[in-house]
């Protein structure tokens, strides 16, 4: 297959992962997005300008996270590699748990989707099996991706998939978010092999009684967001972020770490979100570089449109 266009830009929104108990399942996308623009190259040069985040420490060769993306989307799609030239403005911060791997994994394979003469070899459904293998895990690519809140799963050999959830409309949510960064290598890494029975069965049925929280029923957004799987476990490499999380738990807020943190991610009901966002101030005030961020719900996914030379930037 050969390429269809030589300029596309994409636009990829941040994600919370886990929800609380919907561990590698639940996430949901922020209306907070990092912008590319990509031209294939007629050399095999690669050449690579980041703005804002990541733009004092990520590679600028084969190794640039889109780039490595990028690259197994036209493999997957049968196209010819290419020299590129990627111009990134990042927006979601690294390492805090709002889905930046995730969100520069699905922008490189839908930049590739946007690049090929053929898009559907690289439909949503390839699109989420291939950020999934890449990433390890689907819920953030899901969202990323669908946009809204997302159930993904791991469908044995047929790899990745996932569902849109209905939203209520009257959920808010709020981001809790630090300066420091946490690897999500490192927070999965202190995750035990085995977990009890009784625990695997708790976050079973919170995980379901989410789903009923988020669609039809934020008044149970309390309980359905308890988990015994990944939080306490993670509390010795994030220590500030759990204890915000009980604090506010404490107080009757749905607090939860946003995937692998140290970001936390606060859901409420929008009559609660004043309380709710004065109680999140009033801690967070107390406690050097963290930053209260009102989030909206992302709705739309990743978009991508070629562009024709000669129009704007
Ligand atoms: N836009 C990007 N461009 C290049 N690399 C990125 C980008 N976003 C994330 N990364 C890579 O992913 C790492 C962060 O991934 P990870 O530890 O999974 O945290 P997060 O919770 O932000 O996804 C960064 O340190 C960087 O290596
Ligand atoms: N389920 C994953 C989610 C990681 O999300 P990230 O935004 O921190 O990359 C986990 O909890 O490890």
């Amino acid at each position: 297959m050969q390429l269809g266009a030589d300029h596309v830009q994409v636009r990829v929104p941040a994600t919370s992962a886990n929800l609380g108990p919907g561990f590698d399942a639940l996430g949901i996308a922020l209306a907070s997005y990092d912008v590319l623009d990509v031209r294939a190259l007629a050399s095999d040069e690669v050449v690579v300008d980041v703005e804002g985040e990541g733009a004092a420490d990520v590679p600028r060769d084969e190794t640039h996270l889109v780039v490595r993306a990028l690259r197994a989307a036209l493999e997957v799609a049968g196209a010819p590699q290419t020299g590129l030239h990627l111009s990134c403005v990042n927006r979601i911060p690294h390492g805090r748990g709002l889905g930046s791997s995730a969100a520069a994994v699905v922008a490189g394979i839908v930049a590739a989707r946007a690049l090929v003469a053929d898009p559907s070899v690289l439909d949503d459904d390839a699109t989420l099996r291939l950020a999934s293998n890449l990433e390890g895990h689907p819920d953030n690519a899901a969202p990323a991706i669908l946009g809204g809140a997302t159930v993904a799963w791991g469908a044995g050999g047929a790899g990745a998939r996932a569902v849109r959830l209905e939203l209520h409309p009257d959920l808010c949510l709020t981001a809790l978010v630090p300066s420091a960064r946490l690897a999500t290598s490192h927070a999965r890494g202190v995750l035990p092999d085995r977990v009890p029975h009784a625990d695997a069965a708790f976050n079973a049925g919170r995980s379901a009684l989410l789903v009923e929280a988020l669609s039809r029923r934020p008044d149970l957004l309390l309980d359905a967001t308890e988990d015994r799987l990944h939080q306490g476990y993670r509390s010795d490499v994030m220590p500030t972020t759990y204890e915000l999380v009980q604090s506010l738990r404490a107080e009757g807020v749905a607090a939860t770490v946003s995937g692998a943190g140290p970001t936390v991610l606060v859901l409420c009901e929008a009559a609660d979100a004043d309380r709710v966002r004065a109680a999140a101030g009033a801690l967070v005030g107390g406690i050097s570089d963290w930053a209260v961020h009102p989030m909206a719900v992302d709705e739309h996914g990743v978009t991508a449109r070629r562009v024709q030379e000669g129009s704007s930037r």
